[in-house]
């Protein structure tokens, strides 16, 4: 029985106005129209929340914000990343969520020297131990210099009942059917890559990147793996495969997250501008023209519902 529920994790973007600073009534409008569309369980500060550049200042009121107008939209419990170099600030940043009500947490591992598996086991019971009334789930990804081995996450689960879930963007299927082999108590969210390789396998959650521009397909995609429903799930796999295509040829170089999550977001939100912070470069207006241009013409039923198929 796994401890977090199996739904789809989607990420919420941060709407950068001309002079640097937060729009915050789009950031709001934003979370609103996720929920709305059928999206409840979102976190900001993953890879494309930018939760690697934001000053404390910063991440407190977009963690204030988030809170607030999740809520108010009837969203799940918010969930905040927790990405730093310095475990102190890591410790501290959770501290203030806790004043917020915040009690679920993503978690990346500090990366400026990559941690051995004796400090990264120091990592989880410094944040776990600390706050055993929250729940956390570990991003684990190359960024952080080093993956968690799904045998480690099995250790990790039996020391720290509160380590709820793991996240895991790659497709690696080895390491995806031991997740599911070592570490069944944790739910493993995985990309519409993975999904596709870790449902037949075990309960695995969906974590939407280019299927979030139509919630309600995302959850088809999600329930076609979770029921068995094969030809339904290679369909829409084969789907997701050409949007991906579409998204990476529009795009046509190699950017961070941000800049694909937030063209994804645009396709509901039109007005939400693509600027990252810096020094990371975004894509143009002209890449999200051709992005939406070709799901209208090869995948119109992943674009947002009631967008028009022009
Ligand atoms: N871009 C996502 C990860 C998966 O797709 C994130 O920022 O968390």
């Amino acid at each position: 029985m796994s401890r977090y529920p199996r739904t789809v994790l989607g990420t919420v973007c941060l709407p950068w106005r001309d002079d640097g600073a937060l729009d915050e009534p789009l950031f709001r409008r934003s979370i609103q129209t996720l929920v709305s569309a059928g999206l409840p369980d979102l976190y900001i500060f993953g890879t494309a929340g930018e939760g690697y550049a934001v000053t404390d200042g910063m991440f407190r009121r977009v963690a204030a914000i988030f809170a607030e107008t999740m809520r108010e939209a009837g969203g799940a419990a918010p969930m905040v990343g927790i990405v730093s170099q310095s475990l102190a600030t890591m410790l501290e940043r959770i501290d203030y969520c806790r004043t917020l009500g915040i009690d679920t947490f993503q978690i990346s591992l500090p990366n400026w020297s990559v941690v051995t598996d004796s400090e990264l086991r120091r990592v989880i019971a410094e944040l776990c131990g600390g706050f055993p009334e929250a729940q956390f789930l570990h991003y684990n990804l190359m960024r952080s210099g080093r993956l968690v081995s799904p045998r480690l996450y099995g250790e990790l689960a039996e020391a720290h009942p509160n380590l709820v879930a793991t996240k895991y963007g790659g497709g690696d299927p080895f390491l995806i059917s031991g997740l599911m082999r070592h570490a069944p108590q944790l739910r493993h969210f995985l990309t519409e890559q993975g999904y596709y390789i870790g449902a037949p396998l075990g309960e695995c959650g969906l974590l939407t990147s280019i299927s979030s521009s139509n919630p309600a397909r995302a959850f088809e995609y999600l329930h076609a793996g979770a029921n068995g429903d094969w030809p339904r799930f290679a369909a829409l796999y084969r789907e997701l495969c050409g949007v991906l295509h579409a998204l990476l040829d529009s795009a046509g170089g190699s950017f961070v997250d941000g800049a694909y999550d937030k063209t994804i977001l645009k396709l509901s939100e039109p007005d939400f501008p693509l600027k990252l912070l810096a020094p990371y470069e975004t894509v143009g207006d002209a890449v999200f023209e051709a992005y939406r241009a070709r799901l209208a013409a090869e995948f119109p039923g992943w674009l947002p519902a009631g967008a028009p198929h022009r």
